[in-house]
C-alpha cells in the first residue's frame, strides 16, 4: 500500500543535537498512527517537519504523492495536512459556530462577510453539523472563550475538519485534560470518519492502545519500533527504551 504522507530520511539538528536522524515515517490513507517514545526522542519536532513549521536539514516529505518539502505550515494545510496544537488555538471572543465557520474559510476571504449568503448558509450549516459530531451543539453560540479546557480542545478538532484535512496531526490531546473530557476525546477520535488519517503523539499508552492501528516508536532521534499495537505493546526493545527514559 502507498503511503499517504512519508517522511524519508529526516534529520534536523540543533547545534551538536541531532533532534531527528534519519527518521522515516509512512502514514496510510485513513490510519491512525500513533507516534511514541520517550522524553526528547524527536516526536514533536517530528510533527513540526510534518506540519511545515521546522525545515529540515535533509530529508523529504510527500503528501499525496507530491514533494510538499518546499511547501509552508499554510499550504500543506490547503493540501489536507492539518494540525491540532497542545494548546487549543481558538477565537475567544466568537462563539463556537463563528470559529468553525471562519476556519473553513479559504484564506483571501477570511471575513465570512464578504461571503455570498447562499455559501455563508451553507458554511454555517456544515459547522453545525461538526459541533453535533463533536458534541458541542448545545455550545454553538458560547463564545469559545468561555468553553472549558476540554470543550476547546474538541472546538479545534471541529475548526480542523472544517477545512476538509486527509491527515490530522494531534499533539498530545489529551495533556490537561480531566478524565471525563478524556474519555469524551477518545470517543470523538474514535468517532472520526476514515476519510481521515491520524498521526497522534501521546504520552498515555492507554489511549495510543485504545485509538491507533499503527505505532511508530522514535528514541533520541531515530526510529526503535514501528508494527501493530500488540506488536509494540510486546516488544522487549520497547518496554527497555521506557525503562531507560519514561515519558
Ligand atoms: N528549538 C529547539 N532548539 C534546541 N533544541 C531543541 C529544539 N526543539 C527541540 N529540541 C531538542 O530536540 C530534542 C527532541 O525534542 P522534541 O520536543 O521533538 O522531543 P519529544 O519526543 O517531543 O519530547 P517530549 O515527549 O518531552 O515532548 C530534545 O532534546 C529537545 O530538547
Amino acid at each position: 500500500m502507498t503511503c499517504l504522507l512519508s517522511a524519508e530520511e529526516v534529520t534536523v539538528r540543533y547545534g551538536s543535537l541531532a533532534a531527528l536522524d534519519g527518521v522515516d515515517l509512512c502514514v496510510h490513507d485513513g490510519q491512525r498512527h500513533a507516534l511514541i517514545g520517550p522524553n526528547g526522542a524527536g516526536k514533536t519536532t517530528l510533527l513540526n517537519v510534518i506540519a511545515g513549521a521546522t525545515k529540515p536539514q535533509r530529508g523529504t516529505v510527500r503528501f499525496a504523492g507530491r514533494n510538499v518539502s518546499r511547501l509552508g505550515p499554510a499550504a500543506r494545510a490547503r493540501r489536507g495536512i492539518n494540525r491540532i496544537h497542545q494548546r487549543p488555538a481558538v477565537f475567544p471572543t466568537l462563539t463556537a459556530t463563528e470559529n468553525v465557520v471562519v476556519a473553513a474559510l479559504p484564506r483571501v476571504t477570511a471575513d465570512p462577510g464578504w461571503w455570498p449568503g447562499r455559501r455563508r448558509r451553507a458554511a454555517r450549516h456544515r459547522a453545525g453539523a461538526l459541533l453535533e459530531q463533536l458534541g458541542l451543539a448545545d455550545l454553538a453560540t458560547v463564545p469559545a472563550g468561555h468553553l472549558a479546557h476540554g470543550q476547546r480542545r474538541q472546538l479545534e478538532i471541529a475548526m480542523a475538519l472544517a477545512g476538509r484535512p486527509r491527515l490530522l496531526l494531534l499533539d498530545e490531546p489529551a495533556a490537561g485534560l480531566s478524565a471525563v473530557e478524556v474519555g469524551r476525546l477518545v470517543e470523538v477520535l474514535q468517532a472520526l470518519p476514515r476519510a481521515v488519517a491520524v498521526l497522534l503523539v501521546e504520552h498515555r499508552l492507554d489511549l495510543v492502545y485504545a485509538l491507533s492501528d499503527a505505532v511508530s516508536v522514535l528514541r533520541d532521534g531515530q526510529t526503535l519500533a514501528a508494527g501493530t499495537p500488540d506488536e509494540i505493546r510486546t516488544s522487549p526493545l520497547v518496554r527497555q527504551a521506557y525503562a531507560d527514559g519514561v515519558a
